[in-house]
């Protein structure tokens, strides 16, 4: 992206990408699912259940340790622009907390105004709002210590061309290795899955009152994807949904990836590539949901199973979020700034980087909280 300004991230004195944490050793496994779940209604034998996929992986999610090589190579790729601002990393959930990183760098470098990368694509108050929550928690914790500091984040970027082109790259590696497998591709017997994180339906609408919902915002990547797929890497798609949780009285986005295996291998298809799209790295839902469980289901189906890689590292997806960071940046300088999305999808919010104001509202019992309301142009 072109810039006049000497420093492309100005007025932000540092970046931090905003993640999600996840345990890094078995004792913090029940510590760490308590902090997901505060006041979140997940019923007790749901928490022992996701505990055992953490202990089965050694008590580690891999989360972490993508965030790190994430950062790594949003620092080379700062570097390689002649970018100086501070990189940081802070979590929602666990060590690194937020606002321990925030004030340690407030402290030690005055550090004022931030800018967050965070790794959630898509809008829903679990991947947009809740993080906006966290930096009104961080603001407010610090500013009783007396350190004053503000928040502002990039926009959701599941239409951002780095990201689109990202994922269209594992969906065209994935077809290859199908191909390969199968000997050639074949529309009656493979099929595409393409698998994001279930949400409740309330979520879902809540996620739809401004900006296209959490759900469409999927349908419009994959629309987009398939229509970028050669004629000879068109197979039959479709968006289902992994990790379903709370109580089974709540609905929430369906169908589940293993009810659709099933179904689909009793029509006749023989082969599926499940291309995890609402992960931007080998999450423990990844690792978990897709690769243990969903791996399972289609061995138990006879079908085979492929998984398409997930971003991790891609340069494309690495180098379009440090453009949505200098977007961000041109917008609050008050330049008018063109917003990069993909052909057939159009920015969110009305001239903002960010969600509107009053987008992906939480539940009822979190309503109160004050969002920190990036850009905050109200609707
Ligand atoms: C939309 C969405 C994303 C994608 C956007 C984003 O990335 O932010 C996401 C990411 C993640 N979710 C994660 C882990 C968990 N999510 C849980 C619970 C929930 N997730 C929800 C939604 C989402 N979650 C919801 C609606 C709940 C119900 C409770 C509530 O309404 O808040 C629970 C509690 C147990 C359970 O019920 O499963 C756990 C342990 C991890 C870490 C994985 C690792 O360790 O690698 C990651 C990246
Ligand atoms: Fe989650």
């Amino acid at each position: 992206m072109k810039t006049t300004n000497s420093d492309p991230l100005a007025p932000f004195d540092a970046v931090v990408l905003m993640s999600f944490g996840g345990p890094e050793k078995p004792a913090d496994v029940l510590p760490f699912l308590q902090n997901v779940t505060r006041g979140r209604g997940i019923p007790d034998e749901r928490l022992e259940e996701v505990g055992e996929h953490y202990y089965m992986f050694g008590g580690k999610s891999p989360i972490n340790e993508q965030n790190q090589r994430l950062l790594r190579a949003l620092q080379r790729e700062f570097e390689s622009r002649g970018i100086a601002v501070p990189l940081l990393w802070g979590n929602r959930n666990w060590h690194p907390y937020l606002t321990d990183v925030v004030r340690k760098q407030a402290r030690e470098h005055g550090a004022r105004k931030y800018l967050a990368i965070d790794t959630s694509a898509y809008s829903s108050y679990s991947s947009c709002r809740q993080y906006r929550e966290d930096f009104a928690a961080a603001v407010s914790t610090l500013d009783a210590e007396g350190l004053s500091v503000e928040f502002d984040k990039i926009r959701q970027y599941y239409n951002h061309p780095g990201f689109a082109k990202a994922q269209l790259d594992c969906v065209r590696r994935g077809l290859a290795e199908l191909a390969m497998r199968a000997g050639s591709l074949d529309g009656k017997r493979h099929k595409i899955l393409y698998v994001t994180h279930s949400i409740p339906t309330s979520m879902q609408e809540s996620s739809q009152r401004f900006t296209p919902g959490y759900a469409e915002q999927h349908e419009e990547l994959i629309a987009w994807i398939s229509g970028q797929l050669n004629e000879s890497e068109q197979l039959d798609a479709e968006l289902v949904y992994c990790s379903r949780s709370g109580s089974p009285a709540t609905p929430w986005l369906e169908p589940d990836i293993n009810d659709r295996l099933r179904e689909l291998s009793r029509s006749g298809v023989e082969a599926v590539l499940a291309v995890p799209l609402g992960f931007v790295s080998d999450h423990m839902e990844v690792k978990y949901d897709l690769d243990t469980e969903a791996a399972q289901t289609a061995r138990e189906e006879g079908l085979t199973f492929l998984r398409a890689e997930s971003l991790g590292v891609s340069p494309i997806f690495a180098s379009g979020l440090v453009d949505l960071a200098i977007e961000r940046a041109a917008q609050v300088r008050g330049e008018q700034v063109e917003s990069q999305v993909i052909s057939g999808s159009r920015p969110l919010g009305p001239g903002s980087g960010a969600c509107s104001m009053n987008c992906c509202e939480g539940p009822k019992s979190k309503r109160a909280l004050p969002a920190w309301a990036t850009g905050s142009i109200p609707g």
